[in-house]
């Protein structure tokens, strides 16, 4: 584990992670991309803090956390503002692969709902740690989450990956000791703020998905 030895900007802290989410929702409930892809930027330089095995996770994150900084900082930028105007302007606009994968490969859509199911794997393994005693096993809790959740989307050889990296995960107190925050108390107490923003954003994001019928995106 890297947290100790790294240098201040790349140690993790899991309090950006909540203010991002955080600062994720409008006052009408819209969902800021900005904020949402800061969210995962934080996550994956936890991941980074848990050695290499989860190499190849990170780097699909980072991927597709780049596709949506490229289409953010791009000439239609302004349309990615928040996750509902994404989704308005690529569907107007026919910039989505909606039945079989064709000339939008990389849309906004496509790349969000990715991380989407991402999300809930996080919250149900947020909510897992949040609850778990001392001695909770961090890699049965992440399987767990994964198998009611994200694993449903993966073919055979990424759920079998996936497995394998899980077990290698160190137990609770090391875990709180890499999303430092501070005492155990501290961690549990803000686990209990970030999950419902957590929470809300992800149903926010399925319930749009659900209107538009993409939730199953190619
Ligand atoms: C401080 C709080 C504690 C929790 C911190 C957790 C940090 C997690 C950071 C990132 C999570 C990984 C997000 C992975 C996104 C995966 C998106 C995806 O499903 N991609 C697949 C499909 O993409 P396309 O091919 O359709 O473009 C892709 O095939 C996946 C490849 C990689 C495998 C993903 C396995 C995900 C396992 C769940 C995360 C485990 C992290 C454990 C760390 C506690």
């Amino acid at each position: 584990m890297a947290a100790s030895g790294a240098s201040v900007d790349q140690r993790f802290c899991f309090q950006e992670v909540f203010d991002s989410f955080k600062l994720c929702l409008s006052e009408n409930k819209e969902v800021y991309l900005e904020h949402y892809v800061d969210g995962w930027r934080g996550l994956v330089k936890f991941l980074n803090c848990l050695g290499s095995v989860f190499g190849f996770i990170a780097k699909d994150a980072v991927n597709k956390v780049q596709v949506l900084v490229a289409l953010m900082s791009g000439e239609s930028g302004s349309q990615y503002a928040t996750i509902q105007s994404m989704v308005k302007y690529e569907l107007d606009n026919g910039l989505v692969d909606v039945t079989k994968r064709g000339s939008h490969p990389e849309s906004g859509c496509r790349t969000l709902l990715r991380l989407h199911r991402a999300l809930r794997w996080l919250e149900l393994f947020l909510e897992r740690l949040r609850t778990s005693g001392e001695d909770g096993k961090t890699s049965v809790m992440c399987a767990e989450a994964y198998n009611e959740s994200l694993s449903q989307h993966h073919p055979w050889v990424i759920r079998k990956a996936a497995g394998v990296a899980f077990c290698v995960l160190p137990g609770r107190p090391a875990f709180f000791e890499v999303m430092n925050v501070g005492s155990t108390e501290q961690v549990v107490a803000m686990l209990g703020g970030a999950l419902p923003l957590i929470s809300e954003v992800y149903n926010i994001t399925e319930e749009l998905y659900a209107q538009h019928n993409l939730l199953d995106l190619p």
